[in-house]
């Protein structure tokens, strides 16, 4: 097995907004991603967390392909990618994401069929020989009966509709799965079902995982590794257990610290 990290970051930055001008003597410049190294091992759930604007989803949706526009220098599976190269249809069938929302994520007018197949049109090279027992099995392994296959995502619960975007990233054979924030949508006894899910299809499709989230108690259920964010920068990255136990810096503690009031309000 390679020792190249899937995803290398190095100095990744990513810029927002109107510089000053002589016209515009007002700047918006924020860097939302300021100069991030980072690694994700093959294999492994790296968990990104960090408080509300920190630029988690940021990070990750570079790194899914939708925003093309950044400095520093991105590597996939050794490769450098540069911003041209992420529309060649190899690298975009290998990184899939998942989003927050799954209802607003799925395109309503669509069958679950049609929504988990259609990335076969795109990638023909993902495409199986026999599209329906595919479609039947994906369905199965992501626990939805295919007596769904005909629905639309109105008709389902959301949690269903989570299955249903996990099951159409999984259709491409991804090497990465970006969750952006995946559980935070679901109600507690679901959240537990997905992640659980996620766990036994990591071990299944040989998948990493960079799973973005600002919940704590989350990352404790999936992570292997944590990498905390803050104003667009990592601050500390560390083993799951070992950075809840010891967080060496004060952000991470401050984290955990209201983590675990949360934690304590709920119980009270
Ligand atoms: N399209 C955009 N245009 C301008 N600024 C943006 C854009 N997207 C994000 N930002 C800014 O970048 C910063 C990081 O946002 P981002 O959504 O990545 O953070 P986050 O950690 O994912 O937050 P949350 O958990 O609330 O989603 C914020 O200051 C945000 O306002």
């Amino acid at each position: 097995m390679s020792d190249t990290p899937l995803v290398a970051l190095d100095g990744l930055t990513v810029r927002f907004g109107r510089p000053r001008r002589p016209w515009r003597p007002t700047s918006t410049v924020t860097d939302a991603v300021a100069g991030v190294d980072l690694r994700v091992e093959r294999g492994e759930t790296l968990a990104l967390v960090g408080e509300s604007g920190s630029g988690k989803t940021t990070l990750a949706r570079c790194v899914a392909g939708l925003i093309g526009d950044y400095a520093g220098e991105f590597r996939f599976d050794g490769d450098l990618v540069a911003a041209r190269a992420r529309r060649r249809p190899e690298l975009r069938r290998s990184i899939q994401m998942v989003f927050q929302d799954p209802r607003s994520s799925l395109n309503p007018r669509m069958t679950v069929g049609k929504i988990v197949t259609e990335g076969w049109e795109a990638h023909p090279s993902a495409a199986p020989d026999d599209p329906k027992t595919a479609l039947v099995a994906l369905l199965d392994q992501v626990g939805l009966d295919e007596s769904l296959i005909g629905r639309r995502p109105g008709e389902l619960s959301g949690g269903q509709c989570q299955r249903v975007s996990i099951a159409r990233a999984l259709a491409l054979r991804p090497r990465l799965l970006v969750c952006d924030e995946a559980v935070s949508a679901l109600d507690v006894s679901v959240q537990a079902q997905i992640l659980r899910l996620l766990i036994d299809l990591r071990g299944a499709y040989d998948l990493t995982i960079l799973f973005i989230t600002h919940d704590l108690g989350v990352v404790r259920q999936i992570a292997d590794r944590v990498a905390v964010m803050r104003r667009g920068e990592i601050v500390e990255t560390g083993a799951t257990a070992g950075l809840y136990e010891a967080p060496v810096h004060p952000y991470t503690r401050e984290l955990l610290d209201a983590a675990l009031d949360i934690e304590s309000e709920a119980v009270n």
